[in-house]
């Protein structure tokens, strides 16, 4: 009967269900067959609720997984490269230190583009120049520089002693190899070859924008004007007579860059001619080996760098024509021996302070935990731009789907101006960006947290007698560090109370030195935990 049912059923669906004819038991099923087929149907729907409960867990997993997007804005060298690359070592410590050996040689270019600096501060013809220009000269011719040099207030520029002047013919004559050398490290981070995928490591064109707001002038020197009435600044320019030109020098300030497609971590990450007896195997050594590495020139200079550096003559006119080299990569000068030693393997700290400035938007994943419930992983994207203003039109498409902005403000840099436009101060132009972000509509209910940075430059600053209100003249405070940075804190506050779109927005504020490791990794975990804070309650409230 019932094989006559399954028989009269085949017969019915055969005709309008192909699938249901072949799913139909076989027309002389016997009892144990029976029994057996219905043993294996029963396997295969357990096997298939299986498959379901998986699909529907991963769904509720995903649904749940978050993506949290932060952008690092601020101007250039505000340190958000340096932040980062705290990121980075906070929680992905084994990428950070896979990189580590690339950066050899970009602290090598800081190295020398420090040598090369010092070289163009006690040039004969920047010391004659400095005799030449007085208060009065025209502010608007201005070539690129190389090198920010300020009179004290209201004083007219000393002139050298023609017998203290350091020997910088003799000098100049014994560097010429270390800047063959820095030509060739600069054409091979520049150069796409072999080693290389397709991606390209060319340095980015001058820009017109700067070549326009630059007039040449006759002499190679120029004066420009910082802010108000602040003290004359003096630049000497890049490209003179007897140094060879920076190989790179995309704003004839002598700074390394590479566009955001660089390979450079890639083709450097062994050395460029790794030794063949080590290659096979990847091991990070080996490199001394290798006649042609860097290393062995750094080396063999490193007693004429620290000549000139400890020199007491060129001393006295880097002090004297307040060349500031421990606000850029002039801290190497200091560790010449360890940086140029064969074997030397950049620390944390190395790379941390490494200088390679941002072109365009760069990208970076990290996989954290929701410190909410500890299981779920967080996909943390953070990108960092080039703060510099010709970059500054490549940050609003970012500016869609954020959750949160670290903006960095260097506050040491109050006596300094742009590299980009040296008639602008730094300071200045931190406080209009800030109003600039502040006050975006897109940006309305982005987290905002602001790091006052360089805070360790800014008290070295305020301790060598540097006084805020002759560069902000509207600062009346002492010139101690705590009434300073209350002040720097008030100002901000105040600008993004005046602006916001939103006013019920927390700003999160934080005194920061993004170079120390121990004080960064608080901050960054606090800040972590603000913004995820600030997101659930935002997603409930939804
Ligand atoms: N002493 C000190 N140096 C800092 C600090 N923050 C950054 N630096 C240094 O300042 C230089 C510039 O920092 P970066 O992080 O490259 O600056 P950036 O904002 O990424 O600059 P761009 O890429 O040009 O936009 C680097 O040499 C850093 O090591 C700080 O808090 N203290
Ligand atoms: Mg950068």
């Amino acid at each position: 009967m019932s094989r006559t049912a399954y028989s009269s059923s085949y017969r019915f669906r055969s005709g309008s269900d192909p699938l249901a004819a072949i799913l139909q038991p076989p027309p002389n099923e016997t009892p144990a067959e029976r029994e057996e087929r219905h043993k294996q149907e029963q396997e295969a729907k357990k096997r298939s609720d299986n498959i379901d409960r998986m699909i529907r867990e991963t769904d509720r997993r995903n649904r749940k997984r978050k993506t949290v997007k932060v952008l690092l804005l601020g101007q250039s060298e505000s340190g958000k490269s340096t932040t980062l690359k705290q990121f980075q070592l906070l929680h992905a410590p084994a990428e950070f230190r896979a990189e580590r050996l690339a950066w050899r040689f970009v602290i090598y270019l800081n190295l020398l583009r420090s040598v090369r600096r010092i070289l163009e501060a006690i040039a004969p013809d920047a010391d004659s120049v400095w005799s030449t220009f007085d208060d009065t000269d025209d502010i608007d011719n201005v070539e690129p520089a190389a090198i920010v040099i300020r009179a004290p207030r209201g004083s007219k520029p000393r002139h050298a002693q023609p017998n203290a002047s350091p020997d910088y013919e003799r000098y100049m004559k014994n560097f010429r190899p270390l800047f063959e050398l820095e030509q060739q490290l600069i054409s091979q981070l520049s150069d796409r070859d072999e080693n290389t995928d397709d991606e390209a490591t060319h340095l980015p064109p001058q820009t017109q924008a700067w070549a326009n707001a630059m007039t040449p002038v006759s002499n190679g020197l120029s004066r420009v004007a910082s802010e108000g009435s602040s003290p004359p600044v003096f630049a000497v320019k890049s490209i003179s007579q007897s140094l060879p030109p920076p190989p790179v020098s995309p704003t004839a300030d002598g700074e390394l860059s590479v566009p955001t497609t660089s390979n450079w971590k890639k083709v450097f990450a062994f050395g460029r001619a790794q030794n063949p007896k080590y290659a096979h195997s990847g091991e990070l050594q080996g490199w001394w080996e290798d006649p042609h590495d860097p290393v062995h020139i750094m080396n063999r200079f490193a007693p004429l760098i620290t000549e000139l550096w400890r020199d007491p003559k060129v001393r006295r006119l880097l002090t004297e024509r307040r060349v500031l080299l421990e606000e850029s990569s002039g801290f190497y000068l200091d560790e010449i021996d360890r940086i140029t030693a064969t074997r030397y393997f950049p620390t944390d700290e190395d790379v941390l302070k490494a200088r390679l400035r941002t072109t365009g938007v760069t990208e970076h994943v990290f996989k954290l935990n929701d410190p909410g419930t500890r299981e779920i992983p967080l996909d943390w994207i953070i990108y960092d731009v080039g703060g510099a203003r010709h970059q500054r039109h490549a940050w609003a498409p970012y500016f869609d789907n954020v959750d949160a902005i670290i903006f960095l403000a260097p506050i040491s840099a109050f006596d300094q101006v742009l590299v980009e436009d040296m008639k602008y101060n730094r300071l200045q132009d931190s406080f209009e960006l800030w109003k600039l972000v502040v006050s975006n509509s897109l940006l309305g209910n982005v987290n905002l947290i602001l790091f006052l940075n360089k805070c360790d430059l800014l008290k070295k600053k305020l301790q060598n007698g540097v006084k805020l209100k002759n560069h902000l003249h509207t600062y009346r405070g002492p010139n101690d560090f705590e009434s300073v940075t209350k002040y720097f804190k008030n100002k901000f506050g105040a600008i993004h109370q005046s602006y916001t779109p939103n006013r019920t927005r927390e700003l999160f504020v934080h005194f920061t030195s993004v170079t120390n490791t121990r004080t960064t990794r608080t901050i960054i975990m606090s800040v972590r935990d603000a913004i995820l804070h600030t997101n659930l309650k935002n997603t409930a409230l939804m």
